[in-house]
Parts: structure tokens; C-alpha cells; sequence
């Protein structure tokens, strides 16, 4: 039998009044890579913010490795790594210092942290600033050092919420492979991005959220079957009922224009 390694049940979420996440119920199974959509301010990261218990405040069942995560058991934590969309580093340590430090937190010793920081910093082709502080690296720089910490621990579950964000093209391959390998290894990966060429080629189900709901979960050639033929991009366009897009450039550029 296939293992349920996440499962939501009817959750709820509001900040003040604003309700973001109006009963989202999925499941998620071992060796799955789930592309998380959906527009701007859906509620993706407060969905994954609620499975990693940062947002405690919620209603409904979440589940992690079959447990309740309201149950005041943190362990599981220790089997997921997680790329925030926004994240903060300490800028003023080295990539070396930071990653051992990481490492050490999840309990690997500092000789295993600094091997596997080093290799995994070369093999993602950021080896030379292994000893620089991360002030001084790129955009992308800091991508791949976010990516690489997440991962050091060997998570079983991993949580990537926009980790592409100034990647090259070259390392989104890269990229792409190491999730693809991941999941064949039978990791279970959870995934969100606007991306849509890149969640529409390597996700195995794609989950689309919309008005605090989900309202498309399933593989891409089933998502294809319900609606348009066409690329992710516009079957989210169509699922989401977007059609606008010449018009408010339209409008957005008068504007601009307007002195
Ligand atoms: N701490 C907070 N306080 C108040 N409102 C919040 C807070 N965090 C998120 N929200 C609101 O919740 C809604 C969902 O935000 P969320 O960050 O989950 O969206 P998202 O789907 O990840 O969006 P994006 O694609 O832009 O990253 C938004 O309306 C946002 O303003």
C-alpha cells in the first residue's frame, strides 16, 4: 500500500478577517513531487507555513508522517527540509560557518556538515565562495546556499516554496534532476512556484489553489483531459478565469504613461 506521508483535512485559516484558506483538503503520498499553484496571495505559503507549525493559529487536520501536528510533538521536524520563499540568513557568517551551523542543528556532526556543505556547494558550482561571507554573494548564490541547507540533513520530506527564484537556466536543470532523483529515492516533495513550464515537467500531481480552495488536483495529463489542451500556463489562465491580460497591460502602461 502506498504511504500517506501528508495529509490535510478541511483546513481553515484566517488573518483577522480575511479568510485565506477556506477548507483545502489533500493528500500527498511517498515518492510524490506536488506542484503547490495558484495566484498571488492564495494562500500557498500559509499552507506550507502551517504544515512546518511557523502558523499554529489555524482549524482542520493536518498530518504529517501520519502524526497531528497540533499535538505537541515536534520530531517530525527533524525529517523535513524546507526553502522559504523569503528567508533570512545570517549574512554575516561564510557559507562554510552557516551550513555547519545548520548541519549541526539537525544533529549531523561538524566533520559530516562540512563535507557535505563543500561537495554539495561545488556540485551546485558555488565551491569558490564556500569561505566568503554571504553578503557578498548573488541573488542565485544565496538560491542555491538556501536549497543546499535544506537538504543537508537528508530530509524525507521537503518543502520548496519558490526555490528557483534567480536560478540560471542551467541550474534549474540541475535543479529539476535533483528533485526528480529525490523523489526516485522515494523522498516526498511539496512544491510551489509560478514557474509553469518547470511544475508542469516535473511534478507528478499539480494541485491548483483558488479562492482559499483547492479546485484542480491531479497529474498534468489529467488536468489536460478536463480542460483546454495547451500548457500549464493556460490551463492555470483558464482555471482561474483569466483572460485580462492584454487590457491591464493595456491600462498599466497608459498609466505609466500619464504626466
Ligand atoms: N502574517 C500575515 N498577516 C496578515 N495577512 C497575511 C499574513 N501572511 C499572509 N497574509 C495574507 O494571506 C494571503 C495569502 O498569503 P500567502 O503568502 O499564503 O499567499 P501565496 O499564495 O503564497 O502568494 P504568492 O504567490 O504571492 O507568494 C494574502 O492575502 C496575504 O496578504
Amino acid at each position: 500500500m502506498e504511504e500517506i506521508i501528508l495529509s490535510i483535512h478541511d483546513l481553515q485559516k484566517s488573518y483577522g478577517r480575511k479568510e485565506v484558506l477556506k477548507g483545502v483538503s489533500l493528500e500527498v503520498k511517498r515518492g510524490e513531487i506536488i506542484g503547490y499553484i495558484g495566484a498571488n496571495g492564495a494562500g500557498k505559503s500559509t499552507t506550507i507555513k502551517i504544515m512546518l507549525g511557523i502558523e499554529s493559529d489555524y482549524r482542520g487536520e493536518v498530518k504529517i508522517f501520519g502524526h497531528d501536528i497540533s499535538n505537541g510533538d515536534i520530531t517530525y521536524k527533524r525529517k523535513i527540509g524546507y526553502v522559504p520563499e523569503i528567508a533570512e540568513v545570517y549574512d554575516n557568517l561564510t557559507g562554510h560557518e552557516y551550513l555547519t551551523f545548520i548541519g549541526e542543528m539537525y544533529g549531523l556532526d561538524f566533520d559530516l556538515a562540512d563535507y557535505k556543505a563543500k561537495s554539495l556547494m561545488e556540485l551546485f558550482g558555488i565551491g569558490e565562495v564556500y569561505h566568503s561571507r554571504i553578503a557578498s554573494y548573488s541573488k542565485g548564490m544565496r538560491q542555491k546556499l538556501l536549497i543546499i541547507s535544506s537538504l543537508l540533513h537528508n530530509p524525507e520530506l521537503i518543502f520548496f516554496d519558490e526555490p528557483i527564484n534567480g536560478l540560471d537556466a542551467n541550474s534549474v536543470m540541475i535543479f529539476k534532476e535533483i528533485m526528480t532523483q529525490l523523489a526516485a529515492q522515494g523522498k516526498t516533495i511539496f512544491y510551489s512556484s509560478h514557474i509553469m513550464d518547470v511544475v508542469e515537467k516535473i511534478s507528478s500531481r499539480i494541485i491548483l489553489l483558488m479562492d482559499g480552495k483547492v479546485v484542480a488536483d491531479g497529474t498534468f495529463d489529467e488536468l489536460k483531459e478536463q480542460n483546454t489542451e495547451g500548457s500549464l500556463e493556460q490551463i492555470f489562465n483558464e482555471l482561474t478565469g483569466f483572460n485580462e491580460h492584454k487590457e491591464l497591460g493595456t491600462r498599466f502602461v497608459s498609466v505609466v504613461g500619464e504626466m
